[in-house]
């Protein structure tokens, strides 16, 4: 007789740096029965897998000080802890999983609660406050950078590093529509899932460079930027998004990029040197911390994005174009920091701690 497959209830929402380094974990536990927790109107209702039942709850984001906000929140969180465990309970899970932010606050509250195994996979090198307040409360802690283990002293945690989706460990190969010429050096800039204006701007301004050097220019310019469409060259290539990153981070000499989790893990597995220009927004600012372990370790060079001119970004890039000796230096250090089975190191956790 067969035996009932497990249950695993996911909670990961909102950016590409929750969700893919979720979905790619779940492709290793074919064997479960996998669910979805997330938002409505959120990423997930476009990037969750069709076989995965996306159920919604309302919660919004943890920024602020305390004051009203963080009240509707409260109340938001204790809400959705309920709905959770109301589903947890139906449907008879043997407990979840989540990438943490907001929605892990009910999927962990609501699992506990109830005797369920909680892992947490955090994947910044600053971990996030709904993992520094619930990670003592987890089963397991699953950690992308191991800087990150000095903030989480009360949890039971691991470094795995951060899973990354199959096409980067499958195909290498550039967008089928895209033609580069072979010889000709590429610098790839990305903003994230969401995109960066900012960056864009710079990037606009310093690329005529670039181009007289005889460079290519990708550009994932996000859906925000009104500005997206007002440089035109041979040898620019622009685009809201790509789907197909391991084949664009492969090919760039550079890439020019904010300081997410996702990102950079992406960055260490195809051995890209970059420039990275944190996020100054970003929750407690945690993309310095990220970009700072990778500076530490010589895969990249970091600016601030206040400091940056257009100027000292085109002369920088000009720089590590012209110097196929430095790059090689930063491919290997960021190689160095991959941690190639990193979704089948968190999926084996995950079933020692399901049984
Ligand atoms: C603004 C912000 O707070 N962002 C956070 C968000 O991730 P956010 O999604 O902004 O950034 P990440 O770098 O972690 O992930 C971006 C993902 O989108 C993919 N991508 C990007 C552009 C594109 O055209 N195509 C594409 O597929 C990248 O390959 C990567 O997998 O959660 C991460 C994990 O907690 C954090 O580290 C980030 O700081």
């Amino acid at each position: 007789m067969s035996e009932t497959p497990k249950k695993l209830l996911i909670a990961a929402s909102g950016t590409g740096g929750h969700l893919f380094p979720a979905i790619a974990t779940a492709e290793q536990l074919p064997e479960y029965e996998i669910e979805w927790l997330g938002v409505p109107d959120r990423l997930e209702t476009e990037l969750v897998p069709q076989q995965y039942s996306l159920h919604t709850v309302r919660l919004g984001g943890f920024q602020g000080r305390l004051g009203l906000g963080s009240l509707r929140l409260l109340s938001q969180v204790l809400q959705a802890t309920l709905q959770v465990r109301q589903l947890l309970q139906r449907e008879r899970f043997d407990g979840v999983f989540t990438t943490g932010g907001y929605i892990a606050a009910p999927a962990i509250l609501a699992a506990r609660s109830l005797g369920l195994p909680a892992i947490l996979h955090e994947s910044n090198a600053l971990p996030g406050k709904v993992t520094r307040w619930l990670s003592p409360w987890c089963s397991l802690v699953a950690l992308g950078f191991e800087a990150a283990t000095s903030h989480l002293p009360k949890a039971n945690s691991v470094v795995v590093g951060t899973p990354v989706r199959s096409q980067f460990l499958t195909n290498h190969e550039l967008p089928t529509d895209l033609t580069l010429p072979p010889e000709a050096p590429v610098i790839l800039v990305v903003g994230g899932s969401q995109g960066a204006v900012a960056v864009n701007q710079l990037v606009r301004t310093a690329a005529p460079a670039w181009f007289e050097a005889g460079a290519w220019v990708i550009h994932q310019t996000g859906t925000n930027d009104e500005a997206a469409d007002s440089l035109q060259h041979d040898h620019y290539i622009h685009r809201p998004f790509f789907e197909a990153m391991a084949g664009l981070y492969q090919r760039a000499d550079v890439v020019i990029s904010r300081a997410g989790a996702g990102t950079l893990t992406e960055l260490a597995f195809t051995q890209t040197p970059s420039v990275l220009i944190p996020y100054p927004f970003a929750a407690e600012d945690h993309q310095a911390y990220n970009a700072a372990a990778f500076a530490a370790a010589n895969a990249a060079l970091v600016c601030r994005q206040a400091d940056l001119t257009p100027i000292a970004l085109q002369d920088m890039v000009l720089t590590l174009i012209h110097n196929p000796e430095r790059r090689a230096q930063m491919a290997a250090a960021a190689a160095s920091l991959a941690i190639p089975d990193s979704a089948e190191q968190l999926a084996n956790l995950i079933r020692q701690t399901l049984t």
